[in-house]
């Protein structure tokens, strides 16, 4: 059987031949298709792209971040994670009119508390949503709590599922969530999960969305006593930013590596009490990084 990376190098052969080009928010143009889907079967490996080097240490704690409720790019900067800066310190620079460097802002953020709170958090996002949903009469729903009990006590629900997508919050948020809505499905003891993206960076964002959908995947079944099945993703709006395009042609010249394994060391007592020191990623043996500059 082919390698199953070749799922998302086809993708990116597919967007640069048969992308259809769009004006998009950014202005960066993309080429892009529409509703598209990958299968990876996580018992035979974690879905780490092996044709360019992932930061997976970055990925993990990025999942870790959301799992932990918090909406402010404070402890992702205390960890070393820069992916999110970019929004915040646009929304700084546009309200002051002030021209601070990337690096004075974040220094800023971790140590100022006051400036923390006022231009480092990033809205309802993702955390929010996930952990603290607040109902029409004030009512805080866990989502995720309640995947972990609905998987435990009702294996065969269909309405295994948790989304982002709060309508009423979305004005707030810095950006609206990409990988929006999850459900899960068990098995002959396997837990398999779907994610549902409507937009998708297919160079830089895609590679981090499976490496997170795949972990979380393993650390559900780890808590629930269930084996690891398929991680499904599931893309609406599929895009290769065009000049990202270059990048895209160099990572198609790379033959995939076998994929790598996910160990987790330690079963903490609930799936809130993962420690990034817990996971280790095995066998990573992949191809050099390739950059490429993230539209904000
Ligand atoms: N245009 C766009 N693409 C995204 O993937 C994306 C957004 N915006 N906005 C919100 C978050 C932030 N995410 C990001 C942002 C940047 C990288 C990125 O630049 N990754 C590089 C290197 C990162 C580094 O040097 O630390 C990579 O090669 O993976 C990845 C995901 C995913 N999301
Ligand atoms: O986890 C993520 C987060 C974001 N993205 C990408 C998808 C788009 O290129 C932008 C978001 O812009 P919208 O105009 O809100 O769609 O970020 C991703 O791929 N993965």
């Amino acid at each position: 059987m082919a390698h199953p990376e070749y799922q998302y190098l086809s993708l990116l052969r597919r967007l640069i031949d048969q992308g259809v080009a769009r004006v998009d928010r950014t202005g960066v143009g993309t080429k892009a298709l529409f509703g598209e889907q990958m299968r990876f079967d996580l018992s035979a490996g974690f879905p780490l792209l092996t044709t360019k080097k992932i930061f997976h240490r970055q990925a993990i704690h990025e999942m870790l971040w959301f799992l932990s409720g918090d909406t402010s790019i404070r402890p992702l900067l205390a960890n070393k994670v820069r992916i999110w800066t970019d929004w915040p310190l646009a929304n700084y620079r546009k309200k002051t009119g002030e021209t601070i460097s990337q690096e004075d802002f974040e220094a800023r953020v971790l140590a100022d508390d006051a400036f923390a709170a006022q231009w480092g958090d990033l809205g309802p996002v993702y955390g929010k949503q996930w952990r603290r949903w607040q109902g029409p009469d004030g009512r805080v729903i866990d989502q995720i709590q309640d995947l972990v009990d609905g998987i435990r006590t009702n294996p065969t629900s269909r309405r295994l599922l948790f989304t982002g997508w709060n309508v009423a919050d979305l004005p707030d948020m810095a950006l609206p969530p990409c990988h929006m809505t999850y459900q899960f499905f068990v098995a002959d003891g396997k837990l398999s999960g779907l994610i549902f993206q409507r937009s998708a960076d297919t160079l830089l964002g895609l590679p981090w969305n499976l490496c997170e959908g795949a972990l979380l995947i393993h650390m559900l079944a780890h808590q629930c006593g269930l084996d690891v099945g398929d991680l499904v993703w599931q893309g609406g709006d599929v895009h290769l930013y065009l000049n990202h395009v270059p990048q895209a042609e160099e990572q198609l010249t790379r033959a995939p590596r076998p994929f790598p394994q996910l160990v987790i060391k330690r079963k903490p007592d609930s799936l809130f009490d993962y420690r990034f020191e817990d996971f280790e990623i095995t066998g990573y043996d992949p191809h050099p990084h390739i950059k490429a500059d993230v539209a904000v």
